[in-house]
């Protein structure tokens, strides 16, 4: 087939200027477009293409065509889209791993990731700095227990989960204070980018006539600079100098170290910024997102719970039964299946991602019978794909058992996609086994820990969603908790 004898994927009409025009009054936030998205997929079929603004966007909501295209035919599907301005600013020119097209620069700054902070070996020597955190998060739960009945979860899971990578990044433990201005740009950035969207339209109009609002966007990154910055060039200074205080390899430090493949250049230090952002936004928030939606479900099914708790107490505990031993260590989580089916069911259900982010095709290519023009958007139903009825008996239901029958379950989707929390493909997330790691850990002790339950009165655990930069609790989880040791 030539690529001219065929047309694009379905959906609905576009007229110019009349539906740009439309979307932007509408201004749709990712809750609304999933419904919507369903909607055309029904009348449709499994691949639609729509104009969103100026960009046409394919999306595909069936399981075996994003097989077929992420890992049949992956080295086509794996480009990015040409960055919209903000992005653009805020990524130093597609000097980030996930805005990086598909090259050479890609490959560099990905594989200096996997192998320099993400290789089991590597990922271990940060098992200290885990424990800390850990016990710096019972801590603050304890603490906020005693004065409060009601504790919302998800700030101490961010707040900890930011203590973890603020140190893999930057190689030291900053003090709380700084902390929070880390967590308050970063997540200025990520959740307030919506607000400048209008930016990314003829930008050297909008730029003019949204002054205030460009500004505001050149303050953030500014922000954003002035706490980043002082971090990169301290660990700049101590290896000029030899003065590591601990023998940890941070983030930061491989990139002083890395070269750029296609320029024959060193990283500038605003590629620095975005680099050690993406690192942090990568591992922070949807990890924290994924643990909420997690608790929110051991508190709503408290036989899980209990399930959880008891194979503790027969896998890792043991025979003398010496529950003194507060915590789970990172060797014991292999002797917990149970566990590991859990966080995958959270996963299923409420991945925090509910898209992948959006991929690009290289050339004009021939899927499943339509044309994708070279460069058109092409992005995923992650949670859709998750549910899918003829691979999941009762897709809506939390049911950690159904896990236990696949007991290697490929996440991956190497061979079948069954869920793609993670993406698959060469784009896959490659904190995946990371992410996995801190989820168990975390888990296990939270539980082993504390009895989370319900506030008193407040009937029912609320699992209805909201888009932020994941899709998140639109009620965020509300608990009462008591020591369990
Ligand atoms: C529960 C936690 C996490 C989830 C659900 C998650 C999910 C994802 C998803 C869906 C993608 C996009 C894949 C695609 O476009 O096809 C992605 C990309 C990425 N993730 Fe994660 N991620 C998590 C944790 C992490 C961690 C801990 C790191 C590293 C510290 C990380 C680093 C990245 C990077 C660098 C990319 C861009 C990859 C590329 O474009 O080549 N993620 N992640």
């Amino acid at each position: 087939i030539t690529t001219k004898s065929v047309s694009l994927p379905p959906g609905p009409p576009h007229i110019p200027i009349i539906t740009p025009l439309l979307w932007l009054r509408k201004s749709f936030t990712q809750t609304q477009l999933v419904p919507f998205l369903r909607t055309l997929h029904a009348k449709h079929g499994p691949i639609i293409s729509l104009q969103i603004i100026f960009r046409r966007i394919v999306f595909i909501s069936d399981r075996s065509l994003a097989h077929h295209a992420l890992i049949q035919n992956s080295s086509v599907f794996s480009d990015r889209p040409i960055p919209l301005p903000n992005i653009n600013l805020i990524s130093s020119n597609q000097h980030t791993i996930n805005t990086a097209s598909y090259g050479a620069t890609w490959r560099t700054l990905r594989r200096n990731l996997a192998a320099e902070m993400l290789h089991p070996s590597r990922a271990k020597s940060f098992s200290e700095i885990r424990k800390w955190v850990l016990q710096t998060l019972l801590d603050r739960l304890k603490l906020s227990s005693e004065s409060t009945d009601s504790i919302k979860v998800v700030d101490h899971l961010q707040y900890a989960m930011f203590c973890l990578l603020v140190f893999m990044c930057f190689g030291e433990r900053v003090n709380d204070d700084k902390i929070s201005d880390i967590e308050l740009v970063q997540r200025a950035l990520l959740i307030g980018l919506n607000k400048f969207n209008i930016l990314n339209i003829f930008p050297k109009v909008t730029r003019i006539l949204f002054r205030k609002r460009w500004e505001e966007l050149l303050k953030l990154r500014k922000d954003q600079e002035d706490v980043l910055l002082p971090l990169i060039r301290a660990r700049k200074e101590a290896k000029e100098r030899r003065l590591s205080k601990n023998n940890v390899v941070s983030y930061a430090d491989t990139l002083l170290e890395l070269e750029l493949p296609e320029e024959k250049r060193k990283l500038s230090e605003d590629e620095m910024v975005s680099l050690c952002s993406e690192f942090l936004n990568a591992g922070t928030d949807t990890t924290s997102t994924a643990l909420q939606w997690i608790m929110a479900n051991l508190v709503k099914y408290p036989h899980v719970q209990d399930k959880i708790v008891e194979e503790i107490r027969d896998q890792v505990i043991g025979a003398d039964r010496n529950e003194e031993n507060k915590e789970i260590k990172e060797e014991d989580l292999q002797n917990l299946p149970y566990l590991k089916c859990v966080i995958l069911e959270g996963l299923r259900c409420h991945p925090p991602g509910h898209f992948v982010l959006p991929h690009a095709v290289k050339e004009d290519v021939v899927f499943d019978g339509y044309l994708l023009p070279k460069n058109v958007v092409v992005n995923f139903m992650v949670a859709d794909i998750g549910r899918d009825p003829s691979v999941w008996e009762d897709p809506l239901e939390f049911k950690p058992e159904r896990f236990l029958k696949d007991e290697a379950f490929d996440i991956t989707g190497t061979k079948e996609i069954k869920m793609m929390p993670f993406g698959v493909g060469r784009r896959i997330c490659p904190g995946y086994n990371l992410a996995l790691l801190h989820l168990e850990y975390f888990v296990a002790n939270l539980v082993w820990n504390f009895n989370w339950k319900i506030l008193e009165g407040a009937g029912y655990v609320d699992l209805s969603e909201k888009t932020e930069f994941t899709v998140v609790m639109k009620n965020p989880l509300q608990v009462h908790i008591s020591p369990r040791i």
